[in-house]
């Protein structure tokens, strides 16, 4: 598609879409909760309807009638075996979380997504199961998708030191030790996102974290719940950066979730000296806030060590940010940008190159220099990802001649199928 170039500014408010971790974790909360479980809000997008058609696949029962999500929870115990292989669409969060909801169940089940989901590696999660009794195997040493797994009635608890900084495969393990024989402690490499732990909370059950370290026992009920998901904050990214660096630009965003575990955008924004603002609306953590962002002169930063779990899918957009800010900004510690939808080091790296921004990879990140005026006439690509589809036409706004095409721009709607809407409801302004 061609993408809109050379933008005068952005103004406007937006209200962010539902947090696509959020809603993954309700509808699986909601299946494996006793009871009836209502979700407002939630994120339809094609990672979530992967996730919410699996339950179906495993006989829970999930209305939407549009405004409200209705689960209808039986317990791990009520998952029926599927009679078809469970799709996962594009989805690593579906098929990682779900590997552990299914770590109990002693029925088989085939697990399999599209061409980027098959590229990624489940050893992360297959190894851990497999210690506690799940048959669980993939494709080549790295258990790259379709997996197969059969649960176990008699899985044993875990005491397991995460090899990566992965709330996926740390959550895995926690629905597994729900279901285990005694207590399982989890150890985190660094900290990431902690729904899974807040949920367990909110659906009635018990959960002990001390810094890294986390303890589930096993055998835990869970009651259904109503529940609000606040706004996806990795969505709202795409907006504050381009409010920071089209010119002329003042966008207020509604309804972003500002989990602590999640904001370290909103760091690097206030450390690169860009002008934002924002308005917590008080309350729980996991409530949201108002931010404001306008035009603004940026100077380059360094991002790195414990911050880079709190902004990991960030980091392509901002990147972009960076070619806009005066010096050198460094990303590192990040490899685990590698294995996401794409290898997202290069993916970046290569598109921003070809709007003439200074941008080299390293093994573990990549080095800008900035600030770069971005060229046209140029063919990006997305590789299959919505974030690095979404980092394109943001980019393009601040091309100033020639034409910007995006190819790929289909894979948006993995996560913000809105995105175009409202960039231009912003744009009209
Ligand atoms: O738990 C989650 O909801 C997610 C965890 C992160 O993945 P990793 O656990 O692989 O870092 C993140 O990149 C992904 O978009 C969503
Ligand atoms: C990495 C992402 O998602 P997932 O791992 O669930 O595919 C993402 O949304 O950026």
């Amino acid at each position: 598609m061609k993408l809109n170039i050379n933008s005068k500014g952005l103004n406007g408010t937006i209200k962010v879409p539902g947090d696509k971790s959020i809603s993954h974790r309700s509808i699986i909360f909601g299946s494996i909760a006793h009871g009836q479980t209502i979700v407002h809000d939630i994120l339809r997008s094609d990672d979530v309807l992967s996730t919410i058609g699996v339950f179906k696949d495993l006989g829970v029962s999930i209305e939407d009638d549009g405004q409200t999500i209705k689960v209808e929870g039986k317990g791990f115990e009520g998952l029926k075996k599927p009679s078809n292989d469970l799709d996962m669409g594009n989805s690593g969060t579906s098929i990682r979380l779900i590997s552990g909801v299914l770590a109990g169940s002693d029925f088989e089940v085939k697990m399999f997504g599209d061409s980027s989901l098959s590229k990624r590696p489940m050893d992360r999660v297959t190894l851990p199961l497999g210690q506690m009794g799940v048959d669980i195997h993939g494709q080549s040493e790295k258990a790259y998708p379709p997996l197969t797994e059969i649960g176990s009635k008699n899985l044993q608890p875990i005491e397991y030191k995460l090899p990566v900084a992965s709330a996926q495969v740390k959550s895995a393990l926690i629905f597994a030790a729900l279901q285990a024989q005694g207590t399982s402690t989890i150890i985190e490499k660094k900290i990431t996102r902690n729904h899974t732990e807040d949920m367990i909370v909110q659906f009635g059950g018990k959960i002990d974290v001390d810094g890294k370290t986390i303890k589930v026992e096993g055998g835990q009920k869970l009651q259904g719940q109503e529940i609000t998901v606040p706004g996806d904050i990795s969505s709202a990214a795409f907006f504050l950066v381009a409010g920071l660096t089209v010119p002329n630009s003042k966008i207020v965003l509604e309804n972003v979730g500002i989990n602590p575990t999640r904001t370290g955008i909103i760091d690097v924004i206030e450390a690169m000296n860009g002008k934002i603002e924002v308005i917590n609306n008080g309350g729980d953590a996991n409530l949201s806030a108002t931010i404001k962002v306008e035009t603004s002169d940026l100077v380059a930063t360094e991002i790195s060590g414990d911050i880079i779990p709190r902004l990991i899918d960030e980091l392509p957009i901002i990147a972009l940010l960076a070619t806009q800010a005066k010096g050198k900004t460094v990303i590192k510690d990040a490899a685990e940008l590698k294995v996401k939808e794409t290898n997202r080091i290069d993916a970046v790296a290569k598109e921003l190159t070809k709007l003439g921004a200074d941008i080299e990879p390293t093994e573990d990140g990549m080095i800008i220099t900035g600030p770069t005026k971005l060229k046209g006439n140029a063919n990006l690509e997305s590789y299959h990802d919505h974030r690095i589809g979404m980092m394109g036409a943001v980019a393009a706004l601040l091309v100033e001649n020639g034409t910007v095409e995006l190819e790929g721009a289909d894979a948006i709607p993995v996560s913000y199928p809105q995105f175009f809407d409202h960039l231009e409801k912003l744009e009209d302004k």
